[in-house]
Parts: C-alpha cells; sequence; structure tokens
C-alpha cells in the first residue's frame, strides 16, 4: 500500500483515491487493483441485452394488476428492472447527479479530503475509496461519497459537501423522493406475490436509509479491473441512477448483462433482506461495475435497509409446511458485519444463511 501512496499523492491514513491515481496519468494500474485473471471483465461477452423496465404510470387501481404481474415477472426473471413513469421530477435527478459530479471534479483533493470517511471502520459517512475492512482484497477502481439520509436522526447535512449551494437541499429532496418510491415498489413487490401490500415493508421496519454517489474515474486499464466488484446489496431494494456513460452489469443466468442507461428511469435492484423475506421467491441481483479508459462515471445509489437490530427471516404468510422456510434468522446487524468484514464474493453471505 505505501507504494502505492507514494505513487498515488494525497492520502488519509492508508486510503488512496482512485481519481488521484487517474490524474497521475501512469499508463498501468498498480497492482492491488489487478482482478484474478477468471473474474476480470474482458473474460465475459457482452451481452446487446438489457434489464426489463416497467411503466409505473397510470398506478390507478384499473393498471395496477399489469403493473403488478411486470413487476413480479421482472423480480423473479431479473432481480433488476428500470422504472419510468416513477413520479420523482427528471429535474431532481439530473440536479442530484450535477452536484454529485461538481463534488468530485471541481473541487481539490486537499478540499475533497475534508469529508474523509474515517477510513478504520466501514460504512462511515464521507468521501472514500476502499469499501472492506480486510486487506488482502484486490482494490475496487471507485471512490464514493456516502450520506446517512434516513431516519432524519441520522441526517446531518453539515457533514455533506457544502458547494454548489444548493448540494445539501438537493440530496435532502432527492432522499425523501427515494424512500417514498422504494415504499410504494416494495408494496407493489409484496402484491406480486399475492401477499398483503404492507408485508415486506413490516418486516423491515423503519428505512434505514444511505446514498452512495460512486465516481469511477477513467482506468488505463479496464480489461485488468473491476470498477466495484461483483455482489448483491445487503438491505432490501436498492434505487440506482446512472449517467450516459455506462458499465453496471446484472448477472443473468450465468451472463453478465448491460445496464445500458435509460434518460429519466430509476433501476430497482432487489437486495439480500428481500431474498430472505420473500424465502427466496425472488433473489437478490448480482452486480458489478466495469470501467472504461476515457471517461468518468458517476452513479448513485439509494441504500434501504432495516435497522441494525432488526430480525429478518422468510416472512410467516410465505412459509407453510409444503413450503419451509429456506433461510435461516438473522439480525441485520451481525449480517452487515459479515458482509463487511468477509466481503461479498458474489452472494456468499446470503448463501450461508441457506438451510
Ligand atoms: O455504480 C453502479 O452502477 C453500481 C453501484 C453499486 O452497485 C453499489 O453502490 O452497491
Ligand atoms: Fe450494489
Amino acid at each position: 500500500m505505501a507504494e502505492v501512496a507514494a505513487a498515488a499523492g494525497p492520502t488519509t491514513g492508508s486510503a488512496v483515491r482512485v481519481q488521484s491515481i487517474s490524474l497521475s496519468g501512469q499508463s498501468s494500474v498498480p497492482p492491488q487493483y489487478i482482478q484474478p485473471l477468471q473474474i476480470r471483465p474482458g473474460n465475459h461477452a457482452d451481452s446487446f441485452d438489457n434489464i426489463p423496465s416497467v411503466d409505473l404510470s397510470d398506478f390507478d387501481p384499473a393498471h395496477r394488476d399489469r403493473i403488478r404481474e411486470e413487476i413480479g415477472r421482472a423480480c423473479r426473471d431479473w432481480g433488476a428492472f428500470h422504472v419510468t413513469g416513477h413520479c420523482v421530477p427528471s429535474g431532481l435527478l439530473e440536479r442530484v447527479k450535477a452536484i454529485g459530479r461538481a463534488f468530485f471534479e471541481d473541487f481539490s483533493m486537499e478540499e475533497k479530503l475534508k469529508y474523509a470517511c474515517d477510513a478504520s471502520s466501514s460504512a462511515t459517512e464521507g468521501y472514500g475509496s476502499r469499501m472492506l475492512e480486510n486487506d488482502d482484497v484486490v482494490l475496487d477502481w471507485r471512490d464514493y461519497f456516502d450520506h446517512h439520509t434516513l431516519p432524519l436522526s441520522r441526517r446531518n447535512p453539515s457533514r455533506w459537501p457544502h458547494h454548489p449551494p444548493d448540494y445539501r437541499q438537493t440530496m435532502a429532496e432527492y432522499s425523501d423522493q427515494m424512500s417514498l418510491l422504494a415504499q410504494k415498489l416494495l408494496g407493489l413487490i409484496s402484491e406480486s406475490l399475492g401477499l398483503p401490500t404492507s408485508c415486506i415493508e413490516d418486516a423491515v421496519g423503519e428505512f434505514y436509509q444511505n446514498i452512495t454517489i460512486s465516481f469511477y474515474p477513467p482506468c488505463p486499464q479496464p480489461d485488468l479491473t473491476l470498477g466495484l466488484q461483483t455482489h448483491s446489496d445487503m438491505g432490501t431494494v436498492t434505487l440506482l441512477i446512472q449517467d450516459q456513460v455506462g458499465g453496471l452489469q446484472v448477472l443473468k443466468d450465468g451472463t453478465w448483462v448491460a445496464v445500458k442507461p435509460v434518460p429519466d428511469a430509476v433501476i430497482v435492484m432487489l437486495a439480500d433482506q428481500t431474498e430472505i423475506i420473500t424465502n427466496g421467491a425472488y433473489r437478490s441481483a448480482e452486480h458489478r461495475a466495469i470501467t472504461n479508459s476515457s471517461r468518468a462515471r458517476l452513479s448513485l445509489a439509494t441504500f434501504h435497509d432495516p435497522a441494525k437490530s432488526k430480525k429478518i427471516f422468510p416472512a410467516p404468510e410465505i412459509v407453510s409446511s409444503s413450503s419451509p422456510p429456506r433461510y435461516r434468522e438473522v439480525v441485520y446487524g451481525d449480517y452487515v458485519s459479515s458482509w463487511y468484514t468477509k466481503g461479498p464474493e458474489g452472494k456468499r453471505n446470503l448463501d450461508m444463511l441457506l438451510i
């Protein structure tokens, strides 16, 4: 790590920022970023497919059956889909991407590092790069800014960038809109399984929402690296938006499918606790981000998680003597700790709960 730090310039503790390496103009990536041969992105053919898309407009009783059916199919077959007609103003989607880009591209590294997250513990708020506690993992070609946004008792905008002037207001507005959309979607997802509308939401309890802006600088060796290693998200449902560069991929039946940017759409990604609550009827989406050599890419992921103390188990409404529980009960905080110490390695953490 010391070698990278010397080559990369500014650091906080041992935390190098990928953007510094990218800007230094090196023609090869430091060894810590080189993925093992079998998981390099070049080994997988790109698919011309895209994830399904569901139009939520006409959200009235007459259309609810159609929407429910489409969502059910997308959840069963993919675990990931675009939604359009979601009522989140397109101006807000653009503004939140613009403030994110302004932080990464307009601030000097010195200014950015004033917001550095605590590199010695996981999931702290602020500007970082390295996600896992484990020292021998291959590093992601990504920097990020993580915001704690809900419940309101966790939301402290004074820890977020002070510039552009509308940063904090825009992020707060975006957080509220994403929470409403997540609630609406979890209701539809429950209904699509014949469950009461509030089933998944009741099993989750109050949303703990975090918003992570990921910034993937141009990478001199995209065939050797990953922007974000293969994982499924830990919580219940992730709502993601990306810019026009593209780089997100979802694993479908053993093939990586590129999630092509759709203007104004929001990507819905089922996460691990939804897989447990639905007793595996819907599986969480395995995904990753690849890099490219010419254009920086930006995405915003909004995670909706249970409280750390919440016990998660297959919903009683879905288990029966003919369909027994397939997952062991887990305290959500224990699940998170295991993820951060062992690393995601695809869906290994969830698979460990299988009965
Ligand atoms: O940048 C992306 O498209 C993916 C981000 C992501 O998967 C995450 O933050 O968990
Ligand atoms: Fe993710």
